[in-house]
């Protein structure tokens, strides 16, 4: 090979070039590896154990065969690289391994859990549509929506959420994600962002789940009424939360209860920009009937904010792409959100840049 076909022949940028192409190849085995962990309930024996645990504590707390105890120490190796893990060897030279802050994120009973959130995006119902997107680039839009996303030409024609409702195992994994992220990003809010609910008398969260969110918000603001518009499959049989939360079981496109606020989490990056409009339309009639002058409050992600360094970018533009694949949805700037406001009819916005990747987001009619 010449170093035409490699831009560089020095030796160092040449394996750099090489192991970069690696790394980004193996990513998915990295991914699959703590996925495993996760399957084999690694973060509970962890965690469980007082103080750091070894090899052969964790083999038999797991269940594991001892034949597999080398084959696990290979596995902690990689999920201790990856930040999951802290590697301890002072005492006697037997290395031992404890949970580190991302790790406890992999507890499933932490609120905060992410795990589900890793198994969600994990499952074969997730990736199966990867193996097929340079197909969908190729295929014309057809009529009858099949090749609308890679998601649906992958499962029988099927939209996301339509999807969902066929799949109770897999619908309650993906709930299960949402309301643990909910948990974390309402404390967060509260804590944050809690200028945004003053003063909010009625509020509706459009798609709002499970109603962790909803929940959490009512629990920090008392005095407010909660209402959780989502379909009927993710709301039916579920129970009324306390004296401030009530479940309505609908559809956003159709009709929103009328509210002080509305709050939009993780829902504008799931719908491309006609289907935003038409929703956020929805909600400014919801917050603007009955003489009310209300706001419409989002979370999500908007890219282009410079202060986040390089690795939460690139969470950033890998979400896109699950909203591109799995939806007909994006991560949008705040340019790309503006006119979308403007386009329903609002007047004015702000963006709270509080929460990572995610920002909290006030419209105004
Ligand atoms: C990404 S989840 C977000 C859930 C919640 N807001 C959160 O952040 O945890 C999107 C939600 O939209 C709901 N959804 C999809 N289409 C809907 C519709 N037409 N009307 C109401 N809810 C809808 C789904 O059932 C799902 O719960
Ligand atoms: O990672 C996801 C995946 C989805 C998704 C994929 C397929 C379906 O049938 C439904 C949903 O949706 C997501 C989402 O709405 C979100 O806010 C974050 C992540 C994901």
């Amino acid at each position: 090979m010449d170093s035409v076909s490699t831009g560089d022949n020095n030796t160092s940028s040449l394996l750099e070039a090489q192991s970069h192409v690696w790394h980004h190849a193996f990513n998915f085995v990295t991914s699959m590896s703590i996925k495993c962990a996760v399957q084999l309930g690694l973060p509970e024996a962890v965690g469980a154990h007082a103080g750091p645990i070894s090899l052969p504590d964790l083999v038999s707390s797991l269940g594991l065969p001892p034949s597999k105890a080398p084959y696990l120490h290979r596995l902690l190796r990689l999920v201790a690289h990856s930040g999951f893990l802290s590697l301890h060897t002072k005492l006697n030279d037997v290395e031992r391994y404890s949970l580190t802050p991302a790790g406890r994120f992999l507890l499933s009973d932490n609120p905060y859990n992410a795990g589900s959130l890793l198994l969600a995006v994990l499952d074969p119902v997730l990736t199966e549509p990867f193996h097929h997107m340079s197909a969908w680039f190729r295929s014309e839009k057809d009529d009858d929506d099949v090749n609308t996303t890679t998601f649906s030409s992958t499962h029988g024609g099927k939209m996301a959420w339509e999807y969902m409702a066929t799949d109770a195992v897999f619908s309650d994994l993906f709930n299960d994600a949402m309301a643990r992220d909910s948990c974390m990003i309402a404390e967060l809010v509260v804590k944050e962002g809690r200028s945004a609910f003053e003063g909010v008398g009625s509020l509706v969260d459009v798609a709002g789940g499970t109603g962790n969110m909803a929940k959490a918000v009512a629990k920090a603001f008392p005095g407010m009424s909660c209402t959780v518009l989502d379909l009927p499959h993710v709301v039916s049989g579920l129970e009324d939360g306390g004296n401030n939360v009530k479940y309505v079981a609908g559809d956003m496109f159709e009709s929103i209860p009328a509210a002080d606020a509305v709050l939009l989490k993780w829902i504008m990056h799931d719908w491309d920009d006609e289907k935003c409009v038409k929703i956020l339309r929805k909600c400014r009639t919801a917050v603007t009937g009955e003489g009310k002058d209300g706001q419409v409050i989002i979370i999500d992600m908007v890219l282009g904010n410079q202060s986040l360094d390089e690795k939460l970018r690139g969470v950033q533009y890998a979400f896109d792409m699950e909203m591109m694949v799995s939806l007909t949805g994006k991560e949008r700037s705040e340019e790309e959100f503006a006119k979308l406001f403007f386009d329903a009819g609002f007047s004015s916005y702000h963006i709270n840049p509080i929460l990572g990747t995610r920002a909290l987001i006030q419209v105004y009619p």
